[in-house]
């Protein structure tokens, strides 16, 4: 049906549209009934008393050296790739990261009530900071291997102050039905999405700072 040049409000396709991404609070019951919509949800007021000394630490990290170039794959098929990813890591368990180790511990209670609230068979955490430098990105990809599905669900917080929309670095979730929707990287914001959904980075203009974290089952 033609729509003559107005706009009803509601598109007629879906592919490409741009969604909003449901938005929660941080108990893991609010968590999961938002989750069980579009499979991704904004959490609003997560790790909010962390986000500083989150932030510093990571910066302080990337500028010892102490992050590694991230790989793409698992095992004999882990190669760089800049081209599909640009990031460097460092994995929260590491002794060096503190403000990281208690992170960590806040997302291993919130995994036990997801457990719990989505009845999925989550048996632990794994977590990394991450720093994307200016113009790096992370091509469109699933969290979940292609051989394994041991990554349920992912999570990212973000560590960039006063981020704006022209810096770019926008997490972008693509939707089962073709629609999709954007998170910008600030601080204090974060992120949980079925780890079987697509999603990608854009480039940034700016240095991009995260942590991202995945709950995962037995492999
Ligand atoms: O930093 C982000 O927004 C997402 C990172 C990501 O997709 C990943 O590390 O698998
Ligand atoms: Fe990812």
């Amino acid at each position: 049906m033609a729509t003559h040049g107005y706009d009803t409000g509601v598109a007629e396709n879906n592919v490409n549209m741009q969604t909003a991404i449901a938005r929660s609070g941080p108990d893991s019951v609010a968590i999961a009934d938002a989750l069980c919509g579009s499979g991704a949800c904004i959490i609003d007021g997560l790790f909010a008393d962390l986000a500083d000394d989150l932030a510093a630490e990571s910066r302080l990290l990337q500028q010892r050296g102490a992050m590694q170039a991230a790989r793409v794959g698992r095992g004999s098929s882990q190669q760089e790739n800049l081209q599909l990813r640009g990031d460097s890591a460092l994995w929260l368990d590491d002794p060096a990261c503190i403000a990281g180790r208690q992170l960590l511990h806040r997302l291993e209670r919130l995994a036990e009530g997801l457990r719990e609230s989505l009845r999925l068979p989550i048996r632990s955490v794994e977590a990394h900071y991450a720093h994307y430098p200016a113009g790096a990105s992370y091509a469109r990809h699933r969290d979940r291997f292609r051989d394994s599905g041991s990554r349920l669900l992912s999570w990212v917080g973000y560590l960039n102050p006063d981020w704006r929309v022209d810096d770019g670095g926008q997490l972008r979730i693509h939707f089962e039905d073709g629609a999709s929707g954007d998170v910008l990287p600030t601080l204090g914001t974060s992120v949980c999405f079925l780890s079987e959904l697509e999603h990608e980075v854009l480039p940034a203009r700016l240095d991009r700072y995260s942590v991202a974290a995945w709950f995962r089952r037995d492999e």
